[in-house]
C-alpha cells in the first residue's frame, strides 16, 4: 500500500463539488459521495466513516441499526477513531496514561467536531481530508498538543485512510490509537481472518495474556485480542472476501462481543455480534508511538477485494 502525498487531483470549493454534497444524519452533519461508480458518507464529528459500497454493493462497513447520532456521542459501527489514546486509560503504557485526565475509552477524536479541509475529485477517485487540532479546548480530557488529519480515499475498488498525528506540543508525545473498523458478515461463526497465523496477541479476556495465534481466527463467542501484527488480512465471510492492508501499524485488535457482552453495549443490538466483526488498525500496548516536538506519524488502512 502505497499512502501518496502528491496527487493528480485538484482541490475544490463546495459549490464546485460534482460528487460530494452535505447532509444532516439525525443531529450530525455529513458529507456524502455519489461517485458513478461509489458511494461513502463521512461525518464531521470524530471524521466517522459510515458508509463506502461501490456501485450496485452493499456497505463495505456494519452500523448498527441502533446507532445514534447525536453529539457527543460515538457512532456505532462504521470507522470510529480511536485517537490519542485506544481502549481504557488505565491498559496503556505509563507515558500515553500520564497525558489521559479522563476514564473515558478510545480517546475524544471519535466524538470531537472535525473540519473539513479539502475534497478532491476526479472521474475515478474522490479523497476528502479533515482535521483535528488537539488544543486546550481537550484540557479536561487530554494533556497535550496536536494536530491530526485524517484523509479517506475512495475508488471503485477500495477504501483508504490515513491518519497523520503532528505533535505541536514542545515535550515528546506518547500516543495509542486505532482505525477501529466495523465489518459486516451474514454469520461470524463462517467467518475467519488470515495473516495473523504465528502471531503472538493478547487476550484481554483471559487476563491479558499471551498466546500465539495457530491456524485463521475463528469466531467462538466474545473475542477481544490484541495481536501484536500489522500484517495484511484477508478477512473472509460466507459473501465477501476484503483485504486491509496496514502502514504504520504494527498491532492489530480483533474484536466481537459475543451474545453477553452485546447485551451490555450501548447502541448494539442484542443479536448483532452474529453479523459483525472488528478489524482494528492500531498502535497498541507495546506499539504505542512517541513523536517528538514538530514530529508526525501516520497510521493507515487500505481495505479492498481480494
Ligand atoms: O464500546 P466501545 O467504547 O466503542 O468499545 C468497543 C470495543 O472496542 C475495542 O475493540 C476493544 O478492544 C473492546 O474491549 C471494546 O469493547
Amino acid at each position: 500500500m502505497s499512502i501518496t502525498a502528491t496527487r493528480q487531483s485538484v482541490a475544490i470549493k463546495p459549490g464546485q463539488w460534482s460528487f460530494t454534497r452535505w447532509t444532516t444524519v439525525g443531529q450530525l452533519e455529513a458529507v456524502e459521495v455519489h461517485h458513478p461508480s461509489f458511494k461513502a458518507r463521512l461525518f464531521l464529528q470524530g471524521a466517522h466513516l459510515t458508509q463506502f459500497a461501490p456501485r450496485d454493493e452493499a456497505n463495505w462497513l456494519w452500523v448498527s441499526e441502533d446507532a445514534i447520532f447525536k453529539p457527543g456521542q460515538a457512532i456505532r459501527g462504521g470507522i470510529p477513531i480511536c485517537w490519542p489514546w485506544f481502549g481504557v486509560p488505565g491498559r496503556n503504557p505509563p507515558e500515553v496514561r500520564r497525558r489521559i485526565l479522563t476514564g473515558a475509552s478510545h480517546g475524544f477524536a471519535r466524538t470531537a467536531l472535525w473540519k473539513l479541509e479539502d475534497v478532491r475529485e476526479t472521474s475515478v477517485e474522490v479523497e476528502i481530508s479533515l482535521s483535528l487540532h488537539a488544543n486546550q479546548d481537550f484540557a479536561d480530557a487530554w494533556n497535550g498538543s496536536a494536530l491530526c488529519l485524517a484523509t479517506y480515499t475512495f475508488t471503485a475498488d477500495s477504501l483508504q485512510i490515513a491518519l497523520t498525528t503532528t505533535n505541536l506540543g514542545d515535550s515528546p508525545l506518547a500516543l495509542t490509537q486505532a482505525l477501529h473498523t466495523y465489518l459486516p458478515t451474514s454469520d461470524i461463526r463462517h467467518t475467519h481472518i488470515e495473516g495473523l497465523e504465528g502471531s503472538v496477541f493478547i487476550d484481554t479476556l483471559e487476563n491479558w495474556s499471551d498466546f500465539t495465534q495457530h491456524g485463521p481466527v475463528l469466531f467462538n463467542g466474545q473475542t477481544d485480542r490484541i495481536y501484536e501484527s500489522g500484517q495484511p488480512l484477508a478477512v473472509i465471510t460466507p459473501a465477501t472476501e476484503r483485504s486491509l492492508q496496514s502502514v504504520g501499524s504494527d498491532s492489530t485488535v480483533v474484536w466481537n462481543p459475543g451474545p453477553t457482552k452485546a447485551a451490555q453495549l450501548s447502541d448494539f443490538p442484542d443479536a448483532g455480534w452474529q453479523r459483525m466483526l472488528c478489524v482494528e488498525t492500531a498502535n497498541a500496548l507495546s506499539d504505542y508511538r512517541v513523536l517528538n516536538e514538530g514530529q508526525s506519524h501516520t497510521i493507515g488502512v487500505m481495505i479492498g477485494r481480494l
